[in-house]
């Protein structure tokens, strides 16, 4: 198993490229399933989770070439199984998400549960009951959720109790062959939920809406191939904006988009950076200094993500003076604490909150990254570490950071990866 192998660094300089969005591009991909066509996919972040996603459209039938690092032809037109196996779901949660388009456009599906995660038990019953909602049948038997319908799914207006990114898009892309207008309320407002309407309505889909909590799908017959590039990675770009933040560094981030980042920019400003955006990059300028801790919760958005926590709490741990971190979205979503106590870092566990005491002198020591944006955290911290740290288990960080090790070492850390 491989893992990260990092030195304390001088302070980060330099322009980092950001890749296209993992949390965009694997809905994305998977609308690819509700079309008569082939799609090509261009701005696709190299990552195991997008691996991940092609073998299940494979597994399904679909015909893949990719044609170069970055850009994906599918052509899911005729499909020989609605069967989605345990064995692929079990690494990549957002597998459930081919079970709205495969329902919508062939009657049935069988999608293994994905069961519960580090950061939280996940339950998917928003995506069953928006689709029973729609006229199907959902059985949960031996672990699969069996659903079927009768003809096609029908429009329906759906409440969604809690906010939800996956079941707003599991349901989308399902009522975008529905019969009649869906209209989805209390939906998610995510910008990667933006860019999965955008790419329905490249394959004639008629969603309009997106970006707000009302979402209304009017259902179409057929869908056809299109041409779609993925949004740029907002989570990558804030992840490299705190570790240059951290490290007293000056970055700038090319190719991202910093409309869909204002709750951490704005953070990144209280904490004493510097920030200038233009039409796609931001850059940060510590200009030397260490951050100043902040206080941060975790809300849908255009709240402050939860996949920016962990990164924040090693900011908090050795910036000056005192903070709290609180999480609302994940019940378990501290997992990273225990490791930077290890390091050294003086934070206290209490609840959802993590109330850190800065000027953390940290220590460079084994940790195990437990989950993708923990892993993240461990690394920023790392790199401000004095000695050596090995980051383990990294399979996880591979899910969601496109060659994050050197994009970091042209940013001037002391940081490789070692092969086992
Ligand atoms: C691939 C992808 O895009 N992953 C993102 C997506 O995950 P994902 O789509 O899984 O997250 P959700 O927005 O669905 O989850 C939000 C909360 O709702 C709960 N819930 C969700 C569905 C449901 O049927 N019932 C239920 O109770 C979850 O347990 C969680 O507590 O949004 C999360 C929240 O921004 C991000 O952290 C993930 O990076
Ligand atoms: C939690 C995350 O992803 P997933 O929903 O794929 O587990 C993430 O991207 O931080």
């Amino acid at each position: 198993m491989d893992k990260l192998v990092i030195k304390e660094s001088p302070p980060l300089l330099g322009t980092v490229v950001i890749s296209g969005a993992k949390n965009a591009a694997l809905p994305v991909l998977i609308s690819s399933l509700l079309t008569d066509g082939a799609c090509t996919f261009t701005n696709v972040p190299k990552l195991r989770d997008i691996n991940t996603t092609l073998l299940l459209l494979k597994d399904f039938g679909a015909k893949i070439n990719q044609t170069d690092t970055n850009s994906v032809e599918i052509d899911a037109s005729q499909l020989d199984s609605v069967t989605a196996s345990y064995d692929l779901v079990r690494t990549m949660r957002a597998s459930i998400l081919v079970l709205g388009p495969l329902l919508a456009k062939y009657g049935r599906a069988n999608v293994s549960l994905p069961g519960g995660c580090a950061i939280g038990a996940r339950p998917v019953n928003l995506h069953l009951s928006g689709l029973e909602k729609m006229g199907a049948k959902v059985d949960v038997e031996e672990g699969y959720v069996r659903a079927s319908v009768n003809g096609r799914l029908q429009g329906a207006r759906i409440f969604m109790d809690m906010v939800s990114v996956g079941a707003t898009e599991n349901l989308m892309m399902a009522a975008a062959l529905a019969e009649g207008t869906t209209i989805i309320e209390n939906a998610a407002r995510e910008p990667e939920i933006v860019d999965l309407a955008n790419c329905i309505n490249a394959m004639g889909g008629k969603v309009s809406g997106a970006g707000s909590d009302k979402v209304t799908i009017e259902g179409v017959e057929s869908l056809s191939g299109c041409e779609y590039s993925i949004l740029p990675d907002r989570i990558e770009t804030g992840t490299f904006l705190v570790a240059a933040a951290v490290s007293k560094g000056s970055i700038r981030c090319e190719k991202a988009d910093p409309t869909s980042l204002d709750a951490v920019l704005s953070k990144l400003e209280q904490a004493g950076a510097t920030i200038e955006v233009g039409e796609d990059w931001i850059s940060l300028d510590m200009k030397g200094q260490a951050p100043t801790a902040v206080n941060v919760k975790t809300l849908p958005h255009p709240g402050f993500p939860t996949d920016m926590q962990a990164q924040f709490v090693t900011l908090n741990a050795v910036a000056n003076g005192n903070g709290v971190i609180t999480e609302t979205i994940f019940e378990n979503r501290f997992m990273h604490v225990p490791e930077l106590q290890r390091m050294g870092a003086k934070i206290e566990l209490e609840g959802n909150n993590a109330y850190t005491q800065g000027s953390s002198t940290l220590k460079g020591a084994p940790v195990m990254a437990t989950d993708l944006r923990a892993s993240a955290s461990l690394i920023i911290a790392g790199l401000v570490a004095k000695g050596e740290t090995t980051v383990n288990r990294i399979y996880h960080l591979d899910r969601g950071y496109e060659a994050i090790e050197s994009k970091l070492q042209a940013l001037g850390a002391n940081i490789e990866r070692v092969k086992e």
